[in-house]
């Protein structure tokens, strides 16, 4: 059996008591680690649960999975994911491996809290979401902005859009990489505060009034942590925002932000005032 366990959005403590019995029983267990990370390292994880954690990156789980299937037919391996196993997440490929493989592998999923609903801390009604979106970093020849169109539709319906930020792990340095060496940079994580500058930097380009600098939004980071942290305000604001360590995401407000939302979410602004204001001005009453 394939058991894919998500592991919550914290630390080792937030796996749920079934995840951790399997864990501690399965033949072997991986930790998936390119598209969410915990809190903790390695070493905290594997002395919680009390079994060595295999590292599967990216490669590993898209091209190389046979290892991490290898007689799961027969025996349990544990396959486990940060967050919620497919919330924002592709791994329904490697369950379709599973169904797909001769003979089947069975599978069971453990779900566990997830971004898309932790977001809730920041008093926006789940409701009231449109698509969620990614933003990846911008280089200087390379600035995806497909995000935009997707948040314009979701401004037809005065949606809010949860915005997840880009993560870089185990990327090979390109330098290095044309001499033939392979060398990996360091891992990078998008902040708040770089994602409203991108946003702010497309709406200069595109002029649609999607997501300019009166725009309000929340930050988050480290959500479900004892540490996390919210902070609302215009985009502009949010430039200058620093929340701290990873991992952040941030949600554009839609207009259809109800009083109560609002009366919520004020409490975190930088300026509370302007905070009302724009919200009085831009937001109230379209709920
Ligand atoms: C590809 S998604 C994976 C989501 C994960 N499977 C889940 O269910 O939450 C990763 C992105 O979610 C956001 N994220 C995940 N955990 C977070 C947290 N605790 N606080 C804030 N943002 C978080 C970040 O933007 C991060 O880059």
């Amino acid at each position: 059996m394939l058991y894919v366990i998500g592991l919550g959005l914290a630390d080792e403590r937030d796996v749920s008591t079934k995840g951790l019995e399997i864990i501690r029983r399965a033949q072997r267990v991986y930790l998936e680690s390119y598209t969410a990370v915990l809190l903790v390292d390695q070493q905290q994880l594997e002395a919680y649960y009390g079994r060595s954690v295999i590292l599967a990156d990216r490669e590993m789980v898209e091209s190389k999975s046979d290892e991490i299937l290898a007689d799961a037919h027969q025996v349990d391996v544990a396959f486990l994911v940060v967050g919620d196993p497919f919330s924002a997440t592709t791994h329904t490929d490697l369950a379709l491996r599973c169904r797909q493989h001769d003979p089947p592998i069975p599978t069971r999923t453990l779900p566990n809290a997830s971004i898309l609903t932790a977001v809730g801390a920041t008093g926006l009604s789940l409701y009231n979401f449109g698509q969620t979106v990614s933003m990846v970093f911008f280089t200087d020849d390379w600035k995806p902005d497909s995000f935009y169109d997707r948040i314009a539709e979701n401004a037809t319906l005065d949606l809010h859009t949860l915005v997840l930020l880009d993560i870089k792990v185990k990327e090979p340095d390109l330098k290095a990489l044309a001499r033939g060496k392979i060398i990996y940079e360091p891992p990078r994580f998008m902040s708040v505060a770089q994602c409203a500058s991108q946003m702010v930097e497309v709406e200069e380009t595109r002029q649609q009034g999607v997501c300019g600098k009166e725009k309000l939004a929340i930050g988050v980071a480290r959500l479900g942590s004892e540490g996390e942290r919210i902070v609302a305000g215009t985009l502009q604001e949010l430039t200058d925002a620093d929340l701290g360590p990873p991992l952040h995401s941030l949600v554009l407000c839609g207009k259809k932000m109800h009083e109560m939302e609002w009366e919520y979410a004020r409490e975190f602004a930088v300026d509370r005032e302007g905070f009302d204001r724009i919200w009085k001005r831009d937001y109230a009453g379209k709920a």
